[in-house]
């Protein structure tokens, strides 16, 4: 495997992995994965439990310790890479994190003293929407306020490059699409964003490219609306005929349209035409439903 460079100019992707490999105890969980995201965009990491998604951010945040393989983020080694780089860089883990007894704004004031540079108070209680909650007592905040908080400590150093792991867990609807037009606004101010992710709307609502996960591999790598093009391309034509329903899985579903009105004599029963929509790909894809060599659901 040729040596992935080290620095990074501006157009370089903000994060490059290849063969990326780690076990826990002796026991792989990641096999070589291979990613790439590019400066600006949201990239989605979507997958089931325990399909190694925390363990890929965690590697890239420098964090966690690789096994095997090259990672380069914003031009460097996680593994090695100084305070100039972790400077550069916003994390909204899953864990807690801040200490219970701090204010809301306390916490944030206290963080704000370790970096390099940092967004005022204010402004990060607003965007995050817990102005109202400045004064209250990191322990006696909901859990979907505390997922709120660490939103606003992640993006607290204005950094390049935002990795948010499982950033909606726990949150109602209303702080979900809060956090959606966050990631919105953070991305269309240049922010690189790479987000982990069980929610296939969400992955479909903020990413620009979708990495599917299953397993311990990337599976595929598309944008929300192509993930899974060949598996979409097939459509399902279904009526009834002789008591009973008939079904035919095709690429070319006008041709047997055709072929069936020719045919039958009258209306055709129970007609319809349908083609997989994004969860059905999703769980093709991820393999808990079990497909045969065409990918058709068996
Ligand atoms: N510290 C650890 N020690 C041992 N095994 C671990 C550790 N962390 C994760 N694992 C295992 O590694 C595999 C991948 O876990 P990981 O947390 O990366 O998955 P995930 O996709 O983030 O899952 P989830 O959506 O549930 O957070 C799982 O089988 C998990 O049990």
């Amino acid at each position: 495997m040729a040596p992935l460079p080290v620095g990074a100019g501006d157009r370089d992707p903000a994060v490059m992995v290849r063969g990326l490999c780690k076990a826990y105890g002796g026991r792989p969980v990641l096999h070589g994965v291979d990613l790439e995201v590019r400066r600006g965009e949201c990239f989605a990491l979507l997958g089931p439990n325990g399909a190694g998604k925390t363990t890929t951010i965690e590697i890239l945040e420098g964090v966690r310790r690789r096994d095997g393989g090259q990672v380069r983020v914003l031009g460097e080694d996680p593994a090695t890479a100084g305070r100039g780089w972790r400077d550069r860089i916003g994390v909204v883990s899953q864990g807690e994190g801040a200490g219970q007894a701090l204010t809301v704004r306390e916490t944030l004031d206290h963080f704000a003293g370790y970096r390099g540079r940092s967004r005022p108070t204010d402004e990060l209680l607003d965007t995050v929407g817990l102005a109202g909650q400045a004064a209250t007592r990191v322990g006696a905040l909901s859990g979907g306020q505390r997922r709120r908080l660490a939103v606003a400590l992640g993006v607290q150093g204005a950094p390049e490059l935002l990795f948010i792991d499982e950033p909606t867990t726990g949150m109602d609807p209303v702080a979900r699409r809060g956090f959606w037009q966050l990631v919105r606004d953070l991305r269309a101010a240049g922010t690189t964003v790479l987000l982990t992710t069980h929610y296939l709307d969400e992955a479909a609502e903020l990413a620009d490219r979708v990495g599917v996960v299953a397993g311990g591999r990337l599976l595929e790598v598309a944008p929300p609306a192509e993930l899974g093009a060949r598996l979409r391309r097939r459509a399902t034509v279904r009526w009834r005929e002789d008591g009973g329903w008939r079904e035919l899985r095709t690429e070319a579903p006008a041709a047997v349209l055709r072929d069936l009105l020719a045919t039958a004599p009258h209306e055709v029963p129970g007609l319809s035409v349908t083609r997989p929509g994004l969860e059905d790909v999703y769980l093709q894809l991820v393999g808990a439903v079990p497909t045969d060599s065409e990918g058709d659901p068996r």
